[in-house]
């Protein structure tokens, strides 16, 4: 299970003024407890859910309070939550390494595939589940950026990760693979946890936090939530 317990993360930032530097708090006053399987953060830009998700693989260190992932804690542990947890980022660009489709679900493979024609077989395998076999071996450069995403996810997704963790995974997609990625979610049997700003996929959830100002302001059902979110929006 997730666990936050009073976590704070403060980042250091230039001042205003020049010359010293000072603090910027990004998250305060985070706890909660997450067991549910399909788990969505959502709020307005900058309200700090990347920032949330990232404590989650410990690329972004606590200042206070405590992380726990599947009792592993990401400040001691980080390798192997790392191992544990596939984090898909908003850019895809920023995760894809290689320069093809093929050869980047290949490299995921490699620490759980070891023969070569057989890594290959079973990336191509994945890719053409989500129709990407006619893309396998175009530049990463030339595809679509709905395109990207989906190469992103199937490569985090080819180890099979204790858990899924997906930052804003549908802002590139059309509507139909946006519907498609719905259903992939649905069907995977890890827990998942999104942040969003596609309300559709966050009503998929079965709990939805809103984050506001680095706090966490309102927690419960995705209607309760979203209700909420809407009303602050105005
Ligand atoms: N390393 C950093 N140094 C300084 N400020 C940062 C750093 N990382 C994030 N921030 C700031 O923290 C705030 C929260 O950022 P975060 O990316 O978590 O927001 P978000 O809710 O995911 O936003 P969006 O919906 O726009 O993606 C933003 O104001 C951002 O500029």
């Amino acid at each position: 299970m997730i666990r936050l317990v009073d976590v704070r993360v403060d980042v250091p930032v230039p001042a205003p003024t020049g010359g010293r530097w000072t603090s910027k708090t990004l998250l305060q006053d985070v706890t909660c407890e997450l067991p549910e399987r399909r788990i969505a953060f959502i709020g307005a830009n900058g309200s700090g859910k990347s920032t949330l998700l990232r404590l989650l693989n410990g690329l972004m260190p606590v200042t206070g309070g405590r992380v726990e992932v599947d009792g592993l804690d990401p400040a001691t542990n980080g390798k192997a939550v790392r191992a544990h947890v596939g984090f898909v980022f908003t850019d895809p660009l920023s995760q894809l390494l290689m320069p093809t489709p093929i050869e980047d679900v290949e490299l995921s493979l490699r620490r759980v595939v070891p023969q070569r024609e057989q890594r290959r077989a079973r990336a191509l395998e994945l890719l053409a589940e989500r129709g990407l076999d006619r893309v396998a071996e175009q530049s990463i450069y030339d595809l679509s950026g709905g395109e990207r995403q989906l190469v992103a996810l199937t490569a985090v997704l080819a180890v099979n990760p204790g858990i899924l963790v997906a930052d804003e995974p549908t802002t590139l997609l059309d509507l139909g693979n946006r519907l498609r990625l719905r259903a992939l979610l649905d069907a995977l049997p890890q827990q998942v946890v999104v942040s969003t700003h596609d309300l559709d996929l966050a009503a998929s959830a079965d709990r939805v936090l809103v984050v506001a100002g680095g706090r966490i302001v309102a927690d419960g059902s995705p209607q309760e939530s979203i209700v909420f979110y809407e009303a602050s929006q105005r």
